[in-house]
């Protein structure tokens, strides 16, 4: 659920991956982790309608595959892809909850996020999230940090369900959704394919380049134009 932005501040949209939390986290420790445990909780948990519902769009979309060991394979193939698929994501967060509620892994989040979320919050920037990742995934993370509970630092949380991160549409509904003009939005990611779909819906942007994720910055050129920080420290939201 969104609340709808009040302040008249820019309100800050950020990417997870590469941006708030590093990109060895989600491929090194989530990725694995929802890999390992899909078949039992397929089998667990497969009859659910909220489950089921998820299984039986992936069997469909694969040519009707009628075994769920077959739709576990697949989806395991899935994430070996990093395919950004709405079902997989979906899933990987119900996988993921178990994790979290048996503190088998806690989230980090980077300190200089950490820092500056929380003095953007007391400043009075809205915040909120779009990730590929689903929204219930999000707000796992962010209640579940290596910092604490920061999920109530956001006001709004938006996945793939408004579309792909690639998509200029994706922006413009989520600007309409929050009740903000896009030109008041300030999106973050590392990924310039995303700061380019949001500026072209009228978002500022700025490309986070951490030198953990990407150790050989990016280049003026590279950057698409669009402006660098290497943390959150260097991001300016009221330019
Ligand atoms: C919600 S945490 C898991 C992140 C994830 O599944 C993913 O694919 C990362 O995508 P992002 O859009 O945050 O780069
Ligand atoms: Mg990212």
């Amino acid at each position: 659920m969104t609340t709808p932005a009040t302040s008249r501040l820019p309100l800050i949209l950020t990417d997870i991956e590469g941006t708030t939390s590093s990109i060895s986290f989600v491929k090194d420790v989530l990725f694995p982790y929802a890999r390992r445990e899909l078949p039992r909780f397929v089998r667990e948990h497969g009859r659910e309608p909220e489950v089921r519902r998820w299984l039986d769009m992936v069997a469909l979309e694969s040519g009707g595959l009628c075994q769920d060991a077959m739709i576990v394979e697949t989806l395991q193939g899935w994430i070996d892809e990093d395919r950004k698929h709405t079902a997989l994501k979906a899933l990987q967060g119900m996988v993921w909850a178990a994790g979290y509620e048996s503190a088998d892994f806690t989230a980090p989040v980077y300190p200089d996020a950490v820092a500056a979320l929380r003095r953007w919050h007391a400043d009075g920037h809205a915040l909120a999230v779009y990730s590929s990742g689903s929204v219930p995934a999000q707000k796992l993370l962010f209640a579940h940090t290596d910092a604490g509970d920061l999920s109530g630092l956001f006001c709004g949380w938006f996945d793939t369900g408004v579309g792909g991160k690639r998509e200029t549409g994706s922006y413009a509904r989520i600007a309409r959704e929050l009740g903000v003009p896009p030109a008041d939005i300030l999106f973050l990611s590392d990924v310039v394919a995303e700061l380019d779909a949001a500026r072209d819906a009228g978002m500022r942007t700025t490309l986070i380049d951490r030198l953990a994720d990407y150790p050989r910055p990016r280049s003026q050129d590279d950057s698409g134009g669009h402006p660098r920080a290497t943390g959150f420290d260097g991001v300016v939201p009221d330019a």
